[in-house]
């Protein structure tokens, strides 16, 4: 089922929703947007947000760009924390990692074999081996041979290592048909660094080969910038934590959603809690918060159960972003909550559409979170060339969810605000200027957080 995309272009405040079961619109140039909702907005009967003054409009909505270089400037770099390496994950080093040893610490095999002294042929030494982890091994005088496997120490004097497949052992003699070269498969002390050398400049995220480098270097604990402690705050009366939706009732999809892609892009979730749409509760969980970020969901705009833009105005609290001229989320905020209060640092309200909080998310938390984190707000691939044409909105950038194919990034159905269809199987949002994008042009890409 399809919504006609000439109902869209009578409403066109209306035309996320109209598009979001196709993408098959030639690029289209849409009339002139009916002027922003004003005092006058006939409410929608039934929805929350419907019966608003207006003010959802966001005069002072920003571009997307410099919303999110906003949001990026305001999460300041948290302090270092020094932890164990297995909870260094997903943090940014906030020291250059040095090595602690030359790596390799020791002359070692870097084959099973022998390890030869001299030209051969040479006399094996009765008895003796030399395993990895083995301790002191003693001297190889010249025309001598000891089998070694891969990662043993070389012992003093031995100038080369023989693989197994390329000598021959008879009468406590191994012979080669070629003599190994000196230093042949010796893996010398300091080959790949020596005790001080810089591995990776502050700042890097530890990933997983991260952690492997600093354990090869030495290193039980890693000095990291603390990663930001988000609270969600789930709002709205309609939410049900479990079962099938109906009759009014919806699922709570962005609890579950935030927090692994909270934690993907650098934070660490402390709480989720589910405050309906009490205005009170609102605020006495914003009062005994003690995360660097509060996070909520739902009542950005001006519905008569909306209250995070009145709260935020009680509390003092400075609007860094008071909406974004983006479909889906144009409502979204971030706000700087006052500093003369022990608490969180910062606000995000994502709108409750689904889909719009998503939007939210890459452009205003992801990189407010990753700004405290230390961490790069981007993830490559930055742009990809369209395999079909998006249409625009007429005066707001669009964000519509992408599949990475090898023709380019394929926009998805489904992208409606209220829908998450899409995006379950998208690579990234593709940031569709006002007007449109043309089949194989170039867009700029926000990714998905990785798993
Ligand atoms: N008069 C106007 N009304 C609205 C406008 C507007 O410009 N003028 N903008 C619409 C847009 S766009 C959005 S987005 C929403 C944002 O509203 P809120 O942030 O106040 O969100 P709610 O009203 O609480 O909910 C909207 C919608 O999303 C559903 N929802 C909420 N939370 C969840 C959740 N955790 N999981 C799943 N679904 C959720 C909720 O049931 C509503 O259907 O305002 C429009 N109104
Ligand atoms: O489309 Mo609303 O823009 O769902 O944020």
């Amino acid at each position: 089922m399809s919504t006609p995309l000439s109902n869209s272009l009578e409403d066109p405040d209306g035309f996320d929703d109209a598009l979001a079961l196709a993408n098959d619109a030639p690029v289209t140039s849409w009339p002139e947007p009916a002027p922003p909702p004003s005092a006058a907005a006939s409410p929608t009967p039934g929805s929350r947000s419907g019966a608003g003054s207006g003010r959802v409009a966001h005069t002072a909505a920003r571009d997307w760009a410099p919303a999110r270089a906003a949001a990026r400037r305001a999460g300041r770099p948290l302090d270092p924390v020094e932890l164990p390496l297995a909870e260094a994950l997903r943090h940014a080093l906030a020291e250059p990692l040095a090595a602690l040893t030359d790596l390799p610490a020791f002359d070692s095999s870097a084959m099973d074999g022998w390890a030869v002294a001299g030209p051969g042929p040479w006399v094996l030494e009765p008895g003796r081996g030399l395993l990895a982890g083995g301790g002191d091994v003693p001297p190889l005088g010249d025309g001598r041979a000891v089998p070694i496997a891969t990662g043993a120490r070389v012992p003093p004097g031995a100038t080369a290592v023989l693989r197994t497949e390329h000598g021959r052992v008879a009468d406590g003699r191994l012979s080669a048909e070629r003599a190994p070269a000196n230093g042949t498969d010796i893996r010398p002390r300091g080959q790949e660094c020596r005790s001080g050398d810089l591995l990776l400049t502050a700042g890097t995220a530890v990933t997983p080969a991260v952690l492997g480098l600093a354990a090869a270097a030495g290193y039980d604990t890693l000095r990291v910038t603390r990663r930001p402690r988000v609270e969600v705050l789930v709002l709205g009366g309609e939410l049900l934590t479990e079962g099938v939706p109906g009759a009014g009732l919806v699922r709570d999809a962005l609890g579950p959603l935030l927090t692994p892609w909270l934690a993907a892009v650098g934070a660490d979730v402390v709480a989720v809690r589910r405050l309906g749409d009490d205005r009170d509760a609102l605020a006495a969980a914003v009062a005994a918060s003690d995360a660097d970020v509060l996070l909520t969901t739902g009542g950005t705009a001006a519905g008569p159960v909306d209250h995070v833009r009145p709260l935020l105005a009680e509390l003092g609290a400075r609007l860094l972003v008071d909406g974004v001229a983006v479909r889906p989320g144009h409502p979204m905020l971030l706000a700087e909550l006052p500093a003369d209060t022990p608490g969180p640092g910062h606000l995000v309200g994502l709108p409750g559409n689904p889909l719009a909080a998503v939007s939210g998310l890459a452009l205003l938390a992801e990189p407010l979170l990753r700004g405290y984190a230390d961490l790069d707000p981007d993830a490559p691939p930055h742009s990809a060339r369209l395999t079909e044409a998006v249409t625009g909105h007429p005066r707001d950038t669009r964000l519509v969810p992408v599949a990475f194919t090898p023709k380019g990034a394929a926009p998805l159905r489904y992208q409606g605000p209220a829908m998450l269809r899409g995006v379950a199987a998208a690579d990234a949002l593709a940031v569709i200027p006002p007007g449109g994008a043309p089949s194989g042009s170039t867009v700029v890409l926000l990714r998905m957080p990785s798993p």
